[in-house]
């Protein structure tokens, strides 16, 4: 189990390591237009996930969703008190 700020820590060292097989990597490689393209893909999977499947499944999905947004950050170099100041 990991918090949101551990995955955003883990995903900036992978952009900046570049280890072979990371799909972070590969995520950041294809660019703004590509992950904005997932984050909307994951968002309907939460829609769908929460009003048609299980609670676990959810909560998969959201986890997803958490996941392509930080890449998103990343990628903008946004930081997580970037995003904070904004809640
Ligand atoms: N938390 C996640 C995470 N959540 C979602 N995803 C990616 O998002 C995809 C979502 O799955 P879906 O089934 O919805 O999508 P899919 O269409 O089947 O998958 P794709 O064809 O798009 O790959 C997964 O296949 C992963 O590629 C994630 N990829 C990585 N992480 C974590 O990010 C960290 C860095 O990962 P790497 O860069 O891969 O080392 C590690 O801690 C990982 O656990």
């Amino acid at each position: 189990m990991k918090t949101f700020e551990q995955l955003y820590h883990e995903l900036v060292e992978k952009s900046q390591t570049r280890p072979e097989g990371s799909g972070t990597v590969a995520a950041l490689d294809a660019g703004v237009h590509s992950i904005g393209k997932k984050i909307v893909e994951e968002a309907a999977e939460v829609w769908m996930a929460s009003e048609y499947e299980t609670d676990e499944a959810a909560a998969e999905e959201i986890s997803q969703l958490l996941y392509h947004l930080q890449v998103m950050m990343v990628a903008k170099g946004l930081t997580l008190d970037d995003v904070y100041r904004k809640l």
